[in-house]
């Protein structure tokens, strides 16, 4: 299946750091306060370490963890947003400049232990993310997977995502419960909630909107993210 075409474009963010994704239009407030902060009155506060948002970085073969990604970010806003970035076109290390990450990927490899995505997440989780630490970074996971034709299988993804960043220091945010989901199974399931959000745009597109509101208003409060 051909990939879709990148839904944004790579740009530098907002304030300092390495390049790492489209910048949504309104910096945020903590980026404004930044930008004050370093109108220097003497050249000693020009060392005020660069303050960033948050980044939301997806991978998507036909288009579906794209859309949620849009609307995560769209949800959480241009204040704490500071870009929205295709993983395949960003590194650890430009991730890590941020204060945390909402990371969204879906689920090809069926059954698979690794490499579950069957995406860029698949390089950049086994190559690349170990040269970097997240501590004290907040990390949320997302995935978009097919809950009755891969019913036993539903998000994997999103247990493989969350396992690589918690080993790398993040602090892991965003579990939801399972109730109203029609899976029947997922490594992403501990008990009676997933690692993290997952949508369904095959079958219950409907309640995605529902879905990510309330998560990102759970992200929020949990991450402190306002
Ligand atoms: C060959 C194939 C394998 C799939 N395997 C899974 C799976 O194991 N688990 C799951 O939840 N969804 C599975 N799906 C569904 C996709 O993950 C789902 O359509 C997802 O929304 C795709 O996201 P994307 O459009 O961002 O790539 C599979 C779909 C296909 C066609």
């Amino acid at each position: 299946m051909a990939p879709r075409a990148m839904a944004f474009a790579v740009a530098a963010p907002l304030v300092g750091g390495a390049p790492a994704g489209r910048p949504l239009a309104t910096p945020s407030r903590r980026a404004v306060a930044a930008g004050a902060a370093a109108a220097p009155r003497r050249a000693a506060r020009l060392v005020t370490p660069p303050v960033m948002g948050i980044a939301v970085v997806y991978a998507s073969t036909t288009g579906n963890c794209a859309d949620v990604a849009e609307m995560i970010a769209s949800d959480l806003g241009g204040t704490i947003v500071d870009a929205v970035v295709e993983v395949g076109d960003t590194t650890p290390s430009a991730l890590a400049a941020y204060d945390g990450l909402v990371v969204g990927a879906p689920t090809w490899n069926t059954g698979a232990d690794v490499e579950r995505s069957g995406t860029d997440w698949d390089n950049f989780l086994y190559e690349e993310l170990d040269k970097v630490s997240f501590e004290g970074k907040s990390v949320a996971v997302f995935g978009t997977g097919d809950s009755v034709s891969y019913g036993d299988y539903f998000a994997d993804a999103i247990a493989e995502l969350h396992g690589r960043f918690e080993a790398r220091g993040a602090k892991m945010v965003g579990a939801v419960p399972v109730d109203g989901y029609q899976h029947t199974e997922s490594k992403a399931q501990v008990g009676e909630v997933f690692m993290g959000l997952p949508l369904d745009q095959d079958n219950e597109d409907d309640l995605t909107p529902g879905r990510v509101k309330a998560w990102c208003d759970q992200l929020r409060a949990e991450a402190g993210w306002a």
